[in-house]
């Protein structure tokens, strides 16, 4: 019998993508054993201002870092949508794309996942996806109790129980090389003058620097 396909999404705001949301995605990848890591920019993030980087400029952005990492996808699906970018939707496309047998996981970050009972339809996520929560330095906090009664009893302990259905549970995961880097940091560093080195892959950089996206003398779009 073939394997069913293990796919993943990591949707962000990617204002702009840093090296924490790629080494996650690789790590993840390999954690889970996956085929394919959607990563999807978010034009419009339901519970943030939208961005001053056009979703073009972003994606843009996105696809030179990822360049021609195996495994990982540049994903522009939700720039073909107008409104609020609601993972519901996106889940219900990719659950479309790769059928109902499918292991099909929503990976985000300790931070996103503290909110996740202000989201969009959030119990039906889990009629598309299985949650994967990343541990992320600097982010502790307890989830509240709300948070914890969506989860029910979702949770599973590893990678093989979570891969024995196709969506509907909860996993928490460490990644070996968890790393402190945040989008906030990188813009106040670059508005400030400062380097962003190694935050980012070089291209990254140099497109940021060249295009004066983020700088202090930069007109918004
Ligand atoms: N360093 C990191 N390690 C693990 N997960 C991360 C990291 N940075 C971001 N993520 C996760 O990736 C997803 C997209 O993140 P996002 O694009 O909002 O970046 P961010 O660095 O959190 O941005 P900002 O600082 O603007 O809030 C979210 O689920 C977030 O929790
Ligand atoms: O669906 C929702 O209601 C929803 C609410 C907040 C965030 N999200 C998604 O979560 C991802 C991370 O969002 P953010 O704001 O932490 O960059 C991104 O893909 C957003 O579209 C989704």
């Amino acid at each position: 019998m073939t394997r069913p396909p293990r796919i993943a999404m990591l949707g962000g705001t990617f204002d702009p993508v840093h090296n924490g949301h790629l080494r996650s995605a690789v790590e993840l990848r390999d954690a889970l054993g996956l085929d394919r890591v959607h990563m999807i920019p978010a034009p419009q993030p339901p519970l943030r201002d939208t961005p001053q980087v056009s979703p073009q400029q972003r994606l843009e952005l996105l696809q030179m870092a990822i360049g021609d990492t195996p495994g990982l996808e540049a994903d522009a699906r939700e720039l073909e949508r107008d409104g609020p970018s609601y993972s519901v939707d996106t889940l219900r496309s990719l659950r479309h794309e790769y059928g109902e047998q499918a292991r099909l996981v929503m990976a985000i970050g300790w931070d996103a996942f503290l909110r996740l009972d202000q989201w969009r339809k959030p119990e039906q996520l889990f009629a598309f996806a299985h949650l994967v929560v990343i541990a992320r330095p600097g982010h502790a906090e307890a989830p509240s109790t709300p948070l914890m009664e969506l989860l029910g009893e979702r949770e599973v302990d590893s990678v093989s129980r979570l891969m024995a259905s196709p969506h509907g549970q909860v996993l928490r995961v460490t990644l070996p090389s968890a790393m402190a880097i945040s989008a906030t940091h990188i813009r106040q560093s670059l508005e400030q003058g400062k380097s962003i080195r190694f935050l980012v892959p070089e291209t990254v950089e140099r497109t940021i620097l060249r295009e004066g996206l983020y700088q202090r003398w930069q007109s918004a779009y």
